[in-house]
C-alpha cells in the first residue's frame, strides 16, 4: 500500500487521493500554502492524514520562524472543520513552535526547523503505533467468518498508518477470522468505493462494493453482521461525525439490532463539545454533487446539498474502539476515563507479529 504521506530530503509527499485507484501520483509540497491547498482539494483527506499532513505543513513554514508558523497555523486551521486532529496537531506544533522559540532566544544556534520536524515526525509515528492498537482491542468485537460492513474510507489512506475501521478488519483476517467486506462506495466522492475497496483487495480480502442505498437491503438479506466506521470528530457524550451517511446506517443497524462500532484515536475525541450539536459540518461545493468523476448527472441550474459528514447519536454506537480500549455508553464517563488511561505502547509489538503474517516487513500494509 503507497504511503499517503511521505517526508523526503526537506519536502511532503502526499498521494493524490483523488486519482487512487487508477493512478498511483504524488504532489510535491514545498510550503505549507501547498499543503493547505491539498488539504482543501482532498488530495489527503482523512481525520488523522489530515493532521499529520498539517504538521508536516508547519515544518514547512519554519524558516519563516515563530511569525510564519503562526501565518501557517491561521491558514491550515481553515481549510477543513469538522476533523478536529487537524486543530489538535496544529495546536501542538505551534506549542512547540512557541516554546522552542523561547529556547532559541538563550541559545540562537537551534534549529527550529529540525525540533518542528522531530515533533511532526513522532505525531506521525505516533499515529501508526495508535492505530496497532486500536486494531488490537477492535478484532475482539469481530466473529469469525464475520460479514462486515463499512462506509467511507477509515484505512492506511485516511490515517497514514494501517487504518481504524479497516486496521480492525485487517488484524482481525490476520488473527485467522474470515471476513467478507462490503463496502459502501460513499457518494458524492467515492472514498469507500475507491479508496477501501482498493486497499482491502490490494490485502487480499474478501471485498465487496455496494451503492449507499443498497445497505438497508443487504441487511435485511442477513448480510451484514457488524458495522464498522471511522470518524472525524467525537463530543464528550459519544455523538460520532463522520463521513455523510454514515447517520443512516446507523439507524438501520438500531431496526435490524446489528452492531454499530466507531474506531478512532483519542486525537479524533473532541472533549471541549458537550455534544454532536456542536460540531462544524463542512458544506462542500455542490458541484461534487453534481458531477460523478466529472461527468455532470443533473442540470447546472438545479441547486445540491453537499454536506461532507453527519452526526450519528452516541446512543446509537454500540462501542467505540480506540486505542486505550473499547469504551462503551455512557460515553462521557468512559470518554472522561479513557483520556486519563496512560496507553502502553508495548503491545503495539505484538500487533506487528500478526499484521506481518503473509505480509511485508513494515507490518503487513
Ligand atoms: C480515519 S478517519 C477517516 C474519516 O475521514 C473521512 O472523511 P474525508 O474523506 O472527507 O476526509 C471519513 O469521514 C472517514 O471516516
Amino acid at each position: 500500500m503507497p504511503d499517503p504521506i511521505k517526508w523526503e530530503d526537506g519536502s511532503l509527499y502526499l498521494l493524490d487521493q483523488r486519482r487512487i485507484p487508477f493512478e498511483v501520483e504524488y504532489l510535491k509540497c514545498t510550503n505549507y500554502q501547498d499543503v493547505a491547498e491539498a488539504i482543501e482539494k482532498m488530495i489527503v483527506r482523512g481525520a488523522p492524514a489530515i493532521g499529520i499532513a498539517a504538521a508536516y505543513g508547519i515544518v514547512l513554514a519554519s524558516h519563516g520562524g515563530l511569525p510564519m508558523v503562526k501565518e501557517a497555523v491561521s491558514r491550515l486551521s481553515k481549510t477543513r472543520p469538522t476533523a478536529v486532529n487537524l486543530f489538535w496537531a496544529l495546536e501542538k506544533m505551534e506549542r512547540a513552535a512557541t516554546d522552542f522559540h523561547d529556547a532559541t532566544a538563550k541559545d540562537p544556534g537551534l534549529i527550529l526547523k529540525d525540533h518542528l520536524l522531530e515533533v511532526a515526525v513522532d505525531i506521525h509515528e505516533e499515529e501508526r503505533r495508535i492505530e496497532k492498537l486500536i486494531a488490537l482491542h477492535g478484532q475482539s468485537i469481530v466473529p469469525p467468518n464475520c460479514q462486515v460492513l463499512t462506509h467511507c474510507n477509515a484505512g492506511a489512506l485516511a490515517t497514514g498508518g494501517i487504518g481504524t475501521a479497516l486496521g480492525v478488519i485487517r488484524m482481525a483476517q490476520k488473527i485467522g477470522k474470515a471476513i467478507k467486506v462490503y463496502c459502501d462506495e460513499t457518494r458524492p466522492l467515492l472514498q469507500g468505493a475507491r479508496l477501501s475497496s482498493w486497499e482491502l483487495w490490494m490485502d487480499g480480502l474478501d471485498v465487496t462494493v455496494i451503492c449507499d442505498d443498497m445497505a438497508a437491503f443487504l441487511m435485511k438479506k442477513g448480510k451484514v453482521d457488524l458495522v464498522i466506521v471511522g470518524a472525524d470528530r467525537i463530543a464528550s457524550n459519544g455523538d460520532t461525525a463522520n463521513k455523510i451517511g454514515t447517520y443512516n446506517l446507523a439507524v438501520l443497524c438500531k431496526y435490524h439490532g446489528i452492531p454499530f462500532y466507531v474506531a478512532a484515536p483519542r486525537s479524533t475525541i473532541d472533549c471541549s463539545i458537550k455534544d454532536g450539536e456542536a460540531v462544524p459540518i463542512e458544506e462542500r461545493d455542490p458541484d461534487e454533487v453534481r458531477t460523478v468523476r466529472g461527468v455532470k448527472i443533473f442540470l447546472e441550474d438545479i441547486p445540491a446539498w453537499n454536506p461532507a459528514f453527519d452526526v450519528t447519536p452516541g446512543d446509537l454506537i454500540s462501542g467505540i474502539i480506540t486505542e486505550a480500549g473499547i469504551l462503551k455508553a455512557p460515553y462521557r464517563e468512559s470518554i472522561e476515563t479513557a483520556m486519563r488511561i496512560d496507553v502502553n505502547f508495548e503491545d503495539a509489538h505484538w500487533a506487528d507479529s500478526y499484521l506481518k503474517q503473509g505480509g511485508s516487513e513494515d507490518g503487513g500494509i
